[in-house]
């Protein structure tokens, strides 16, 4: 079912050939292409060591862990409010503009995305309602080990105000290049959202410190200020920080595994390669972990989208990684019969991103039931989501799209239930919760009922109590 032809400098891009086979979901599952356990137990290892070496040792442990990965001396990872300022003053205009229209798409997107309270009378005097209450702080975590990240910045903390949060900080991983803060860019992006609370903290580390807070200490040159808990961190990043996000989950909320980006597409014989091949690519340089799937029932765009993505591999800047993610056993091409087949390969495979390239892709796009996001047609690509769409582009991983949600306005709100009933409202339904409450055999919960109408009931016949 599976075959892959490698040359040592275009990717192997292996193919799983999936025609003539019906198989069902828990095979479908089996067969997509993803990265399978492989180093995943040793990663959460490290990751289990990193969050007892935080909690046991505070800033230290953030000293000793910025020297080991970002190769950085830091005492305390809280970055100055002039640094901020300073690298808004110092940022390129282009690049400031490109940001405040991502700005202004993703908040008119993240203020619609707002949820109304909602109350319902079940009775006369009866009343129950949803409440929607922003949590009150959360740790937004950008990355910025292999690439950069400001767009994420802006993917974080827009949906973040919008929901009404009090208390944002945002953590990224200290930069050798600039004093051990962040990148400047990532510094504007916050300073332009007005966020002033940033820490210079990468990895997984960064999550724990969010999760649990750092308490105040003090060393030969003074206080080191605490860091207060979170309520919930979110943001995507490599695998330390998604691995570290799904362990510290329950001690906080989490959005979702917003682990190494993925990129499905559903493409037909119509499809253009060029295009396929490129977005494909484009997905791929965030990381030799990145996954690029094709999903097709024409072998033959199958074979043209190789030829192209050779081509392209071979001139792109990132070029090693890129040929690493395309040759790993997370990415390839599906073979199918039917666009039928190739809807329920999408659906099992659950992609981060899914792109339709067929004919009518608005109808296949409505039939989809498991993506992060879906791009829709020729000129929807990945890219676009990742910028300036007005959508959000942190997204779940890893499949867990069939459960989990992008990044939107409700990741940082509660549904509070409030419930107000008159004592008529109640009377009228008593006699149910007393029925109710007998089958469950948890019958002092019908005594809390009629203990509020003891006197009516004295009046009208035996005591109830
Ligand atoms: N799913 C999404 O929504 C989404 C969005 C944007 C980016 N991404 C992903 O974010 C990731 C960004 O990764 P990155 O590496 O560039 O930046 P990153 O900030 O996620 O990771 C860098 C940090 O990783 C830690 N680290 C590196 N090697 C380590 C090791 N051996 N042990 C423990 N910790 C280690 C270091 O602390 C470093 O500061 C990519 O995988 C990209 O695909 C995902
Ligand atoms: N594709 C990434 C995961 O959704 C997001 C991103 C940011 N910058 C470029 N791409
Ligand atoms: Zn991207």
């Amino acid at each position: 079912m599976t075959s892959a032809a490698t040359t040592a400098s275009s990717p192997a891009f292996r193919t799983i050939d999936l025609r003539g086979h019906a198989l069902g979901l828990a095979e479908l599952r089996a067969a997509v292409p993803r990265l399978t356990a492989g180093d995943g137990a040793s990663v959460e290892e490290a990751v289990r060591g990193i969050i007892s070496q935080v909690r046991g040792s505070g800033f230290s442990a953030l000293t000793a862990l910025a020297a080991k990965f970002d190769s950085v001396r830091q005492r305390h990872p809280r970055v100055p409010a002039e640094a901020i300022s300073g690298a808004l003053a110092g940022l390129d205009p282009e690049v400031r503009a490109a940001l405040e229209e991502s700005i202004a798409r993703a908040r008119s997107f993240a203020a619609a995305q707002v949820p109304a309270d909602v109350t319902v009378h079940p009775a006369q005097g009866a009343s129950v309602t949803q409440r929607w209450v922003p949590v009150g702080r959360v740790g937004l975590y950008v990355p910025g080990g292999l690439a950069v990240y400001p767009s994420s910045v802006v993917m974080n903390v827009v949906p973040a105000q919008a929901a009404g949060v009090a208390s944002i900080a945002l953590a990224s991983p200290p930069q050798k290049d600039n004093d051990g803060l962040p990148h400047p860019t990532i510094l504007a992006a916050a300073a332009l959202l007005g966020i002033d609370e940033v820490y210079a903290i990468g990895g997984a580390q960064a999550i724990v410190t969010f999760a649990y807070g750092i308490p105040a200490a003090h060393d030969d040159a003074g206080e080191l200020p605490a860091i207060a808990p979170v309520d919930v961190v979110t943001g995507p990043g490599n695998i330390f920080v998604a691995t570290a996000k799904r362990l510290v989950k329950g001690v906080v909320g989490i959005d979702a595994e917003a682990g190494p980006t993925e990129i499905a597409i559903l493409a037909d014989a119509g499809a253009r390669p060029e295009f396929v091949a490129a977005d494909l690519i484009s997905q791929a340089e965030h990381d030799p972990r990145a996954g690029s799937v094709l999903v097709t029932d024409s072998p033959e765009l199958a074979d043209r989208v190789r030829e192209q993505l050779a081509v392209l591999a071979a001139r792109t800047k990132h070029r090693d990684r890129v040929v690493e993610a395309l040759s790993g056993e997370q990415s390839g091409v599906v073979l199918v019969d039917t666009l039928d087949a190739g809807i329920a390969v999408c659906d099992a495979y659950a992609a981060e991103h899914l792109e339709i390239m067929t004919a009518d892709a608005p109808a296949i796009a409505a039939r989809i039931r498991n993506a992060g996001a879906i791009f829709v047609g020729d000129y929807s690509p990945v890219s676009l989501g990742d910028y300036c769409a007005g959508s959000n582009h942190v997204l779940p991983t890893s499949g867990t799209a069939a459960f989990s949600s992008g990044l939107n306005v409700t990741t940082f709100l509660r549904a509070i239930q409030i419930i107000d009933y008159s004592e008529p409202a109640l009377s009228g339904v008593a006699r149910h919760i007393r029925s109710l409450s007998d089958a469950e055999d948890l019958p002092a919960h019908g005594d809390a009922v009629e203990v509020r109408f003891a006197d009516a009931l004295r009046l009208s016949g035996p005591p109830a109590l």
